[in-house]
């Protein structure tokens, strides 16, 4: 792995060494490398099928990796103990992709579900209040904890799978595609919010995303998934600067060109200028829906 910036000397709450996932024969990854800095927003980004959701699920224990180590804040995620992965899981939150909220619970009682798993001992009433506490920091209507996910438009879902993510007060953070199926706007505004969050609860984000407009409004460093690995981590325009093909043409193609208009960042537009040709630099297109 390329890791762009080495003038960093503050500590790494999620490591990963060496880590391989495979499925039957499909190698998903191999010896994969990545460090994430104490609060950064790191955006994860690589083609469909690269394995990102694969290397969330590695990092949380979700997915029994065929070899290497994760360390989470300090936890080996390969061989703690059951009683220290109770509580390391208690400091994350995470954003599935779709919510994945429970559709027979109430946005409210979803974001009481892990105070219940976690902090049995807390009174129903002070659990109730502390979700709906989430429910609006997530900005969301205090009307909305009374309400079921099928009553909730596709922004709001999210917001309110944003509400049970922050239910423990998180140190990390991890977006599955939070922006995925939102309009332009609510994209914007959940950027914004996720910005914020991270900003005022000191939050490390760990953020797989499509989204080139998220990457450029949120993301303090990319990590980029090809041929198996974390081929380079960095900010946009030190990826710029780098002469891979796929990093071109995603950053530097139509869509990336589309999310950099409107930005002022001389160290962006420097770099577009100094990037290796080769990207397409024709056409125009909706960056929201930009896939990879
Ligand atoms: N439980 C599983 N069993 C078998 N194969 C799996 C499993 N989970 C993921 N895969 C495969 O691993 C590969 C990587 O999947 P993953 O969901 O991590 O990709 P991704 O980079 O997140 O893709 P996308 O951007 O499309 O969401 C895919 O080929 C997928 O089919």
């Amino acid at each position: 792995m390329t890791d762009l910036t080495d003038d960093y000397s503050g500590d790494y709450p999620i490591k990963v060494r060496g880590l391989t996932n495979a499925f039957g024969e499909h190698v998903i990854h191999e010896e994969l490398e990545l460090k994430v800095r104490r609060g950064e927003v790191l955006g994860v980004v690589g083609g469909s099928g690269t394995g990102k959701s694969v290397l969330m699920r590695s990092i949380i224990g979700l997915q029994q990796p065929s070899s290497g180590e994760v360390e989470v804040l300090g936890h080996d995620m390969m061989t703690g103990g059951v009683e220290d992965d109770i509580d390391i899981r208690s400091r994350w939150g995470v954003l599935f992709q779709g919510g994945a909220l429970f559709s027979t619970l109430t946005v409210g009682e979803n974001v009481e579900v892990p105070l219940k798993q976690f902090y049995p001992e807390i009174s129903d009433h002070l659990r109730q209040e502390i979700a709906r506490f989430k429910v609006r920091l997530s900005g969301l209507p205090d009307e909305a904890a009374f309400k079921f996910p099928s009553e909730l438009s596709g922004g709001m879902k999210k917001r309110a799978g944003l509400a049970r993510a922050l239910a423990l007060d998180p140190e990390l953070l991890f977006l599955d595609e939070p922006t995925a199926g939102l309009d332009p706007i609510g994209a914007a505004a959940f950027d914004n919010l996720t910005r914020e969050l991270k900003e005022t609860l000191g939050l490390t984000v760990f953020l797989i995303t499509h989204d080139l407009d998220t990457l450029y409004a949120i993301c303090d460093r990319v990590a980029v998934l090809a041929d198996k690995k974390v081929i380079a981590v960095g900010t946009i325009p030190e990826l710029l600067a780098l002469d891979h093909p796929w990093i071109q043409e995603y950053f530097n193609g139509p869509r990336g060109r589309a999310a950099l208009a409107g930005k002022e960042d001389p160290r962006i537009d420097a770099a577009v200028e100094d990037a290796p040709d080769g990207a397409d630099a024709g056409g125009s297109d909706t960056t929201r829906e930009a896939g990879a």
